[in-house]
């Protein structure tokens, strides 16, 4: 849980070639969000393990690592060991999820656990005990710059009241098509953590849109203060 809106910008949708100044140009972000995606449970291919330890090296900002991978029970955990401050896994892809949080957890970081737009919540309640942060999509992973799908709010609601009644105990996080015309929805709906790639990255100044959308979530939050 947070107190606070998180703003974590998607590093997918900066610069590649200039990833240590787009880095700094999210000073003001909360986590920022590094895509790891192997062209094999997504259709497409960014970067892996050691791009994220020089990552780690350049900045200062927890970064929380998303792994649209296959086989996470066995690739996760080289992202904990290097330092990453949440590595979030898909349930769709893991093979032992629960094995797969201590694991992330003896490393020292916190463990996250993502569901797809069309996956339910409800056969994983259990395994979401273990869990520090649970990561709806709003879009097909894949790609930056799709629209959001209001349908998966449905699942933020569901998690928000297993949180506030103390059956979870976890960051509701969401990523895909958050930007100022969709952020107050998925606020009001319960997310704590808003990813945000082509809203940050689009934006002429960065950091404002950082600042624009957090002020935006806590305005519409009734969980969060400002
Ligand atoms: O994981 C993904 C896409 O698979 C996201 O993190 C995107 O990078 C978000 O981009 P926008 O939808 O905010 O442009």
């Amino acid at each position: 849980m947070s107190n606070h809106p998180l703003i974590a910008p998607s590093l997918l949708s900066a610069d590649f070639a200039r990833l240590s100044d787009e880095m700094s140009a999210v000073s003001d972000s909360d986590w920022l969000h590094v895509d790891v995606m192997d062209a094999h449970f997504v259709p497409n291919l960014t970067l892996g393990l050691p791009v994220v330890q020089s990552l780690l090296k350049a900045t200062d900002i927890p970064i929380d690592c998303h792994l649209m991978i296959e086989n996470p029970d066995h690739w996760a955990i080289g992202y904990a060991e290097a330092g990453a401050y949440n590595v979030t896994s898909h349930v769709e892809a893991a093979e032992d999820p629960v094995a797969l949080a201590k694991n992330l957890r003896a490393a020292g970081a916190k463990a996250g656990l993502s569901v797809k737009p069309g996956t339910p919540l409800q056969p994983y309640l259990d395994v979401l005990k273990h869990y520090d942060t649970l990561l709806v999509m709003s879009v097909e992973p894949g790609f930056g710059g799709q629209s959001f799908i209001t349908d998966v709010l449905s699942k933020v609601r569901e998690a928000r009241k297993l949180v506030e009644t103390g059956h979870l105990n976890l960051v509701v996080e969401i990523d895909g098509g958050i930007n100022a015309d969709t952020i107050e929805q998925a606020a009001e709906a319960g997310v704590d953590c808003f990813v945000a790639g082509s809203a940050v990255y689009g934006a002429e100044d960065p950091n404002k849109a950082v600042e624009a959308l957090r002020a935006q979530a806590g305005r519409a939050s009734a969980h969060l203060g400002v």
